[in-house]
């Protein structure tokens, strides 16, 4: 059973998104330094974001994953804020999406009005989507240095096309390696809302209605996210499960620790206030659906 971070606390509901676009502040001052750069300089000579990208050295490839609904684009917003002020580069992708093919094969994949897409048809889509997001933008940024924040990757595949449509496990895992080039996730971070998968769905669609996949129905989506349990309890190194069972900005601090050691900051220093977060949410609202790539 994987350690579960923030199990406790009532989930505030209440909190919506907010619809309104606001500009956020300038770069924060204070962030810690938690990773000493590896070029021989000082970490007052050099920015967190400096140290990944001036070495030369491969970036972080950071994934969420989760249930629909369970706060993953909530998260990652804030955590690429966050980043972004201690002046780290970052490219923020969802899947399907992130190219220009990736977003096209999104709509298709999402739109409920094909209803008789096969599970086989939906596989390969999927793949086709993340082949052309791993080829053209995240094994560049990664080889330029950069921290790459991805909304849903492999283990996505896994939970959904293999537990819940039931297609063979193995073989989506080969079509997931075929895919990635053998890029893999640095760390990746489950969001686990603490609520029953009806609910979940529920959250999910409340703002535009089901998806095609969240139309699959609530068996479909508890064996889901049973899934995610599993793939956390069999690769617990990768794996750090974050339950959105408090305020965002608890769950988001649970968050930037779990992430820690890739990123090489020092979660207990970071300087950010609830007006941090509070205006982080508010970008949130407005960019969710609209934008494949957001960096
Ligand atoms: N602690 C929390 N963490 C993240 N999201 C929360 C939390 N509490 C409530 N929510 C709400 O849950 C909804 C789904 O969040 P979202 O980030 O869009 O999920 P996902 O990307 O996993 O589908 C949003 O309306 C969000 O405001
Ligand atoms: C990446 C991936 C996503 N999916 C599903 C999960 C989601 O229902 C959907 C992506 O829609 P999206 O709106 O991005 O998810 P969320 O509601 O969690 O923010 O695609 C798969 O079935 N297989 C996959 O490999």
């Amino acid at each position: 059973m994987p350690q579960e971070i923030g199990k406790q606390g009532e989930n505030p509901e209440s909190e919506q998104l907010q619809s309104e676009q606001s500009q956020l502040e300038g770069p924060q001052s204070g962030c810690s330094q938690g990773k000493q750069p590896q070029d021989g300089r000082s970490q007052s000579e050099s920015s967190q974001g400096e140290s990944l990208q001036s070495t030369g050295s491969r970036g972080a490839f950071i994934t969420f994953e989760g249930g629909d609904g369970a706060g993953k684009s909530t998260h990652i917003k804030f955590l690429a804020r966050a980043l972004e002020q201690c002046g780290y580069s970052v490219v923020r992708l969802r899947e399907p999406g992130g190219t220009q093919a990736g977003e096209a094969l999104r709509q298709v994949v999402l739109d409920p009005s094909y209803e008789g897409l096969s599970a086989e048809s939906e596989l390969l889509i999927y793949e086709a989507a993340r082949a052309q997001l791993v080829k053209e933008v995240i094994a560049p940024a990664l080889a330029a240095g950069k921290i790459v924040l991805c909304d849903r990757f492999c283990d996505s595949t896994i939970a959904y096309q293999a537990y819940g449509r039931g297609l063979s496990r193995d073989f989506v895992q080969e079509a997931n390696l075929f895919a990635c080039q053998g890029i893999k996730p640095d760390r990746t971070v489950l969001i686990k809302a603490p609520t029953s998968a009806r609910k979940q769905l529920e959250r999910a669609t409340r703002a535009q209605g089901p998806d095609r996949i969240e139309l699959a129905g609530v068996e479909f989506h508890t064996r889901v996210r049973e899934a995610f349990d599993a793939i956390a309890a069999s690769d617990p190194d990768r794996v750090r499960v974050v339950v959105s069972a408090s305020r965002k900005s608890e769950t988001a601090r649970l968050v930037f620790a779990a992430v820690a050691d890739c990123v090489g900051w020092d979660a207990n220093k970071l300087p950010f206030d609830e007006h941090f977060f509070e205006q982080a949410n508010k970008i949130h609202g407005a960019s969710r659906r609209k934008r494949g790539r957001q960096s």
